[in-house]
């Protein structure tokens, strides 16, 4: 790019302090004279190794010693010299290598080159694809630049357009994702942007892929043409067609990793584990348990999914603490999320591909993608969380057996190593049952479980490569089970290119669609529902109030519930009820609406009146443990001998208590009262206890002599093995503890089966088995006795056993 010539001022005398100015201005046009010169002179062929060797402007120095930037990694050393020369540039490294400070060096000192100050508009923009990962540009930014006169500002939504709008005029650089800008550029009449001096494209491959299309292309069309563009990305894209639509010229492509034998951090240890879809989150659970002191990232495909995982998880307690990230969150709530994450040594984020790219979250030990990833490319982002800058770290892919095979081949193809591990099937615990239990208890939980299996399946049904993902080759069904559901939840589809038009339409076509949509509702061609039409039938006075009220509720919580819903929610939803619009808090005022004809209203004891306006509500109001949370708090009393109830604790006049003396004499006496007491009752109780232990014994004695005498007469079972006159005693215990796990598995499961029995069933078992050890007694004197006679033929075997009989 041409820079701006430099201008000097040849005037005659001037007062003191403006010669002073003056001065300061020559100074400074002497300095950029120099940096120019150096700029230019710039050997790309000698690489820099060092920040303070590079032509830099003195803030752009500063700001990089100060946040300890020394030496350059190889993107920013290969990268840097070239964008200061102002060529454009096709940046391609490894994730965590730095790219960030590649781009945002030249953007700084492009500025400063051009001489740009704080009145002349926007002069650089920086695109990325999440808000998070903006989030963190501008933070690097602001870092970097502290030394720096530029206003920087984020416009990444989450605030109003107007508060965005009045300042966007005043700022120099700044950091957008494509959706907001655009919204920015089509609507905020005074926002100039046709001095734009250079563009950077961060994740750049993305920002270019199908779902951005149209927004990044209208956003282009209000960009000068004639302006320096940076793409970077750890997946660059080559694609002419990509290229075209940004108008490069001669771009420079700059790649430090491409001869590099994986396309993947160095350190990073990659392995998968081959699970099937219902033994998923047995299996994550298992891992989260023996990794409690580590830092985890978890992917998931769908920020429902990220939802019912989190929320069942949390109940079930692992033992680290749970964070989850997904794009339909608050925005405030997300960057606490990640704030709390960065900060925290362990913890375990469940999160969408939102978290996939460029975040740089430190100290990562383990990435965990538990719904494969789409391609090879977002494999290699997600796993790129970790192992950052030279540090180490591990990843584990979950594999369903069907996608194994494709997916593996996808990742060879992409230099990807990745090795096999197997789940310890001794380590592995399941937690289907508590989710079933869990999902039975909390219709809430069922309810995301719901729609967390939806949003799988169509996740699955919606992906490009059918090699990898065939929905018709998932046990649907027992996933769901392993959920915690019931059953699979109904799903209807829609025809396939339609889905996937839907998935790779940007936010806003669908924002826009559904514009339309209302649009077309207001026309006149809304869909009238049933309380619509019943409400134009009756006294409309009447009835609205309440009915907007309902719906008004209803709408409301949807919104709060529902933040991460997607705008083809309807695609495929459980139908669902809200409570809230059934059951109304608050208490219907005595001059509201007069029930419709089969309506009625119940007044709840200490609670609020409700409306039943039909069989499923009133059904519902029969179910106890929610009227309980409606009615008011009970009041605990007890009642006396005369059957009358009593304040629990009754408090006696305080002038009363001081007379019988203060408060540590008196606990002292109470002390001493109750001990006395205990000695009387308790040498009763011992006397007593002697007595029963008498008695017992007499009635063993007595069984014991009665054994004794049935023992003369004979009888009982023996059985001889081989001719090692070895005795098996089928009841003795030792026979089960000398035999393998099945036998001590028997006796274990016996004591369960006993000690988990009703108290009078455990009273007759204990019977049971004091007549099972006196036989056994029994049948061992008599083996004994036996053994003399021991079967040698078949014969006298027979005879053994029909002596049995
Ligand atoms: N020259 C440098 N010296 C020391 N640390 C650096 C340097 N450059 C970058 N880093 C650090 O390396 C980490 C990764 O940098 P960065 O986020 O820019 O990587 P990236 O290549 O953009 O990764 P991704 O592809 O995931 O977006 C950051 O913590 C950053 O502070």
């Amino acid at each position: 790019m041409a820079s701006q010539p430099v201008r000097s001022s040849k005037k005659g005398p001037k007062p003191q302090h403006q010669n002073a100015r003056s001065l300061k201005r020559k100074r400074q046009e002497e300095d950029h004279a120099d940096l120019e010169t150096k700029v230019q002179a710039i050997d790309l062929a000698a690489p820099i190794t060092n920040f303070v060797d590079l032509p830099l402007s003195k803030a752009t120095a500063a700001g990089l010693a100060d946040s300890h930037f020394k030496t350059l990694t190889a993107i920013q050393q290969k990268g840097i010299p070239i964008a200061l020369k102002g060529s454009d540039i096709l940046g391609a490294a490894k994730t965590g290598s730095g790219k960030t400070l590649a781009f945002l060096v030249p953007v700084l000192e492009k500025l400063v080159l051009k001489k740009w100050t704080e009145f002349d508009g926007l002069g650089a923009l920086i695109m990325s694809p999440t808000r998070e990962l903006a989030i963190q540009i501008f933070e690097v930014l602001r870092k970097i630049g502290r030394y720096h006169s530029f206003s920087a500002g984020l416009v990444i939504g989450g605030k109003s357009l107007q508060e965005e709008r009045e300042r966007l005029g005043r700022m120099n650089i700044l950091v957008c994702t494509p959706g907001r800008m655009l919204q920015h550029l089509d609507q905020t009449a005074a926002f100039e942007v046709d001095d734009l001096q250079i563009l950077v494209l961060d994740e750049a491959d993305r920002i270019l892929d199908m779902g951005f299309q149209s927004t990044v292309d209208a956003l282009l069309d209000h960009l000068p043409k004639t302006r320096q563009t940076l793409l970077f990305s750890a997946t660059q894209t080559k694609r002419v067609s990509d290229l075209a639509r940004l108008n490069l010229k001669d771009p420079v492509y700059v790649s430090v990793h491409e001869d590099a034998i994986m396309a993947t951090p160095d350190k990073l240890k990659q392995n998968f584990v081959v699970t099937s879809l219902p033994d998923k989150l047995d299996t994550l659970w298992s891992f989260l348990r023996a990794n409690t002191k580590s830092k985890i990232i978890v992917f998931l495909s769908s920020g429902k999914q990220v939802r019912f995982v989190y929320e069942s998880f949390r109940h079930l307690q692992p033992g680290i603490p749970l964070m989850h990230l997904h794009g339909r969150q608050k925005q405030a709530q997300r960057l606490e999320t990640m704030h709390k994450f960065t900060s925290s040594k362990n913890a375990c984020l469940f999160s969408t591909d939102v978290a996939a790219r460029g975040l740089d979250f430190p100290a990562v030990d383990w990435v965990l993608q538990l719904d494969c990833p789409e391609d090879a490319e977002t494999y290699i982002h997600r796993v790129g969380r970790t192992a950052r800058f030279e540090q180490e770290g591990r990843a584990v892919l979950f594999l369903e057996p069907n996608e194994q095979d494709a997916m593996l081949k996808r990742l060879e193809q992409k230099k990807v190593p990745i090795e096999e591990i197997k789940v310890k099937q001794n380590k592995q615990q399941s937690i289907k049952t508590q989710l079933q239990n869990m999902c039975f208890k909390d219709p809430e939980l069922k309810f995301l479980g719901q729609r967390a299996f939806i949003a799988y399946v169509k996740s699955i049904f919606v992906q490009k490569d059918k090699e990898i993902f065939n929905l018709q080759k998932m046990p649907l069904e027992e996933y769901a089970a392993s959920l915690g559901l019931p059953g699979a939840p109904r799903i209807k589809f829609m025809k396939g290119d339609t889905a996937k038009e839907r998935k790779n339409a940007s936010r806003e076509q669908k924002f826009l669609a559904l514009q339309d949509q209302q649009t077309q509702e207001t026309n006149g061609k809304a869909i009238r529902t049933r309380y619509d039409r019943m409400f134009e039938r009756q006294n409309q006075n009447v009835l609205s109030s309440r009915y907007t009220d309902l719906v008004q509720d209803g709408e409301r919580e949807l919104q709060d519930k529902e933040e991460d819903d997607e705008s083809e929610e309807d695609f495929m939803k459980p139908k669902r009820r809200l409570a809230s619009n059934s059951l109304s808090p608050e208490p219907l005022p005595d001059n509201s609406l007069p029930a419709p004809p089969d309506h009625r209203t119940v007044k709840l004891e200490g609670g609020p009146t409700l409306l039943i306006d039909s069989k499923r509500r009133e059904k519902l109001l029969k179910s106890k443990k929610k009227l309980a949370k409606l009615m008011g708090k009970g009041h605990k009393l007890v009642f006396d001998e005369d059957g009358n109830p009593q304040e629990i604790y009754k408090l006696e006049n305080e002038e009363d208590f001081k007379k019988r003396g203060s408060a540590a004499q008196q606990r002292q006496q109470f002390v001493e009262q109750e001990a006395a007491k205990v000695k009387t009752v308790d040498v009763g109780d011992k006397e007593l206890a002697k007595h029963k232990k008498q008695e017992q014994k007499a009635r063993r004695k007595a069984k014991e002599r009665a054994a004794k005498e049935n023992q003369d007469v004979g009888g009982g079972a023996v059985a001889t093995l081989g001719g090692d006159e070895e005795l098996i005693d089928p009841f003795a215990d030792d026979y089960y503890n000398a035999n393998d796990s099945d036998g001590s598995e028997a006796i274990s499961s016996l004591d369960r089966a006993d000690t988990t029995m009703p108290k009078t069933k455990r009273k007759k078992a204990d019977t049971e088995t004091d007549i099972g050890s006196s036989n056994r007694k029994k049948n061992h004197k008599t083996r004994v006795s036996r053994n003399s006679v021991e079967p040698e033929t078949l014969e006298d075997l027979e005879a053994l056993a029909a002596s049995y009989l």
